[in-house]
């Protein structure tokens, strides 16, 4: 785990007490790599302890020391490093820790509940800027300069308020193995995605300070995650309304959205005010369809639990909502503040819907990382008999979140590049031309990465009939489709009912069919208006 660079893994910074040295140490333990604690090299190097250094020559003489060490370390250790309380605070050390993040690094903010930090900060003396006078009242008074500077300098938070140390150490350790994928957008602001176990700790951190009330909207299958959402969220002060919508498509409808807008006025909601939704996908685009409305849009965060909606769903901004007509109709290209995949709600998640997931996984790899395609191949038994109950701390675990953070980053670069579907965006869109059609003419009924599936192989097939792509190509599509226990065929309605579907497609313009093929794996492009012969043989290849 440590860096070659001979960078830190992390630095620890927080108040006297919260734990940097016991923590801190716990953590390296954990993860099989060095600890420093910069007062006790520091002690090593001046030849004394450091009340003593402070009693000789005073404070300043002391911060010299400790930022030179400091810069020193940041610049060649790689393992787990914890500053002094102080030491956040000497502008030179901020820039030395503003450099380390820049080059990656990640430094930890511990935020101890302060009633604990400063009763332990207590136990034992030695703390020379706790001496003179009441020491709790001087520890708070430090409190109070020190937290908002530490906020600042730290890009990665952490609560620990009733935690015991391997709690909290669990904790910072989860922050230091997640995977963070960036998305900045052109037109709005950037977010994070965050993939790992414990992400909904971020809560708070990408909140802020600014939101009074937040509307939690969340669906019953999911509540076990709601309730730690909620639990976070009203530990960090906020007033929560607790919204439960009907589960899936059923809440993805204007009458939901009606009901929301609602409480949110009689609840005083204000544009500084925010909405979280946990949930699949169907809750995650309703939830960023009401804070896309209200009030013209209100900052969100998608806390989703499914496979699909980690990697797709709630990652891009598209929000929206169902109407009689047909899916997704109504909704607005909307940004979230951040996306929070917190690998430990797939435990619940059932069988069947973490390999529908698997198709958008899958389309991904074949439009832009074929190494998503050779994990799949490698893991497709342990994938297709997925288990949430077992998946946490088993080795399907980092395969999992390794599929994830790539499949993302696919949809970043293309979200990146062209937020509202222009062009590059609809290559996401490969396999779907087709799959839109049989979720309507299977009353969706059918999961939308099965009909994706099926729709991805109908593209290979007139990909090959119009001489893009091999035989082998298409069959590949089969082989590993099938493997992770996706649908390959489909024999639910007419090609006439098809084509008439297709023509309604997003993608099509005017009378002209629009298609994304692929011209090989990683390549896909545009196919508009092709042969109506091949896009019927296609469709009749898929039917058997
Ligand atoms: N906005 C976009 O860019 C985008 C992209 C793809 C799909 N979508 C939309 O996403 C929806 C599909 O998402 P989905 O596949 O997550 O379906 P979904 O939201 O309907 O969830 C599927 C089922 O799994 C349950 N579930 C989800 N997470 C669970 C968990 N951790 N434990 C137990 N049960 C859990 C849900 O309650 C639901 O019953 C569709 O509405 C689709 O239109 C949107
Ligand atoms: N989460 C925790 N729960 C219980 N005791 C803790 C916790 N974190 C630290 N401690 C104890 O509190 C005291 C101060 O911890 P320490 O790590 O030295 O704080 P810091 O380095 O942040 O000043 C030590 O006795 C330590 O064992
Ligand atoms: O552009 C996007 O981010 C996508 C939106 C969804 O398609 P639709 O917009 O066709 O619903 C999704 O199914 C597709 O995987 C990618």
């Amino acid at each position: 785990m440590s860096d070659e660079s001979g960078r830190p893994i992390a630095v620890i910074i927080g108040m006297m007490g919260a734990g940097k040295t016991r923590v801190g140490r716990e953590v390296s333990q954990m993860m099989g790599v060095p600890f420093k604690d910069a007062d006790i090299e520091i002690e090593h190097e001046i030849g004394m302890g450091i009340p003593a250094y402070f009693e000789r020559y005073g404070e300043q003489a002391f911060r010299d020391v400790e930022s030179t060490l400091i810069r020193r370390t940041l610049e060649g250790f790689d393992g787990i490093f914890a500053l002094g309380g102080g030491a956040p605070m000497t502008p030179s050390t901020q820039e030395a820790l503003a450099d380390y993040i820049a080059d990656g690094g990640r430094v930890i903010y511990l935020q101890a509940d302060p009633k604990e930090a400063m009763e332990r900060a207590n136990r034992g003396g030695g703390r020379p800027m706790l001496n003179g006078g009441d020491a709790n009242e001087r520890w708070m008074r430090l409190y109070e300069q020190r937290d908002p500077v530490f906020d600042r300098i730290a890009n990665v938070h952490v609560r620990t308020h009733g935690s015991t140390p391997q709690m909290a150490a669990r904790k910072v350790m989860n922050m230091i193995e997640e995977r963070v994928v960036h998305v900045d957008v052109v037109a709005s602001d950037d977010y994070d995605v965050r993939i790992g176990e414990g992400a909904l700790n971020h809560l708070a951190g990408i909140l802020g300070s600014k939101p009074v009330r937040i509307a939690l909207i969340h669906t019953q299958p999911v509540q076990r995650h709601s309730d730690r959402a909620r639990a976070l969220l009203r530990q960090a002060g906020y007033q929560v309304s607790d919204i439960v919508i009907p589960d899936a498509e059923a809440g993805k409808t204007i009458t939901v959205a009606n009901g929301i807008w609602e409480r949110l006025g009689n609840e005083g909601f204000t544009r500084s005010d925010a909405v979280v939704g946990v949930g699949g996908g169907a809750a995650t685009d309703l939830a960023g369809f009401v804070a896309a409305t209200w009030m013209r849009g209100i900052r969100y965060v998608n806390c989703p639990t499914s496979l699909l909606a980690m990697v797709d769903a709630s990652t891009g901004g598209k929000t929206g909502i169902n109407t009689k007509v047909g899916k997704n109709l109504v909704g607005s290209f909307y940004t979230p503040a951040g996306v929070l995949a917190d690998t430990t709600t797939l435990a619940s998640l059932p069988n069947d819907i973490f390999i529908e997931g698997l198709g958008e996984v899958a389309k991904s790899g074949f439009i832009s990382d074929p190494e998503i395609l050779h994990i799949l191949e490698e893991h497709a038994g342990e994938l297709r008999a997925f288990d949430g109950a077992t998946l946490i701390g088993s080795p399907l675990e980092d395969v999992v979140s390794e599929l994830i953070e790539r499949t993302v980053k696919v949809k970043a670069r293309h979200v990146s590049a062209d937020l509202k579907e222009a062009g590059l965006r609809e290559f996401l869109n490969y396999g779907h031309t087709l799959a839109h059609a049989i979720e309507k003419l299977e009353h969706f009924r059918w999961r939308h990465g099965n009909a994706v599936a099926v729709g991805m192989v109908y593209a290979a097939e007139l990909a090959s009939l119009l001489g893009y792509i091999d035989r082998d190509l298409v069959d590949y599509h089969r082989s590993l489709l099938a493997s992770l226990g996706l649908p390959t065929s489909w024999n639910g309605g007419s090609f006439e009912d098809v084509i008439a579907l297709m023509h309604r497609d997003k993608k099509a313009r005017g009378n002209k069919l629009r298609f994304v093929v692929l011209d090989g794996v990683g390549h896909p492009v545009h196919l508009d208006d092709p042969p109506a012969d091949a896009v019927e043989e296609a469709f009749r290849r898929i039917q058997h």
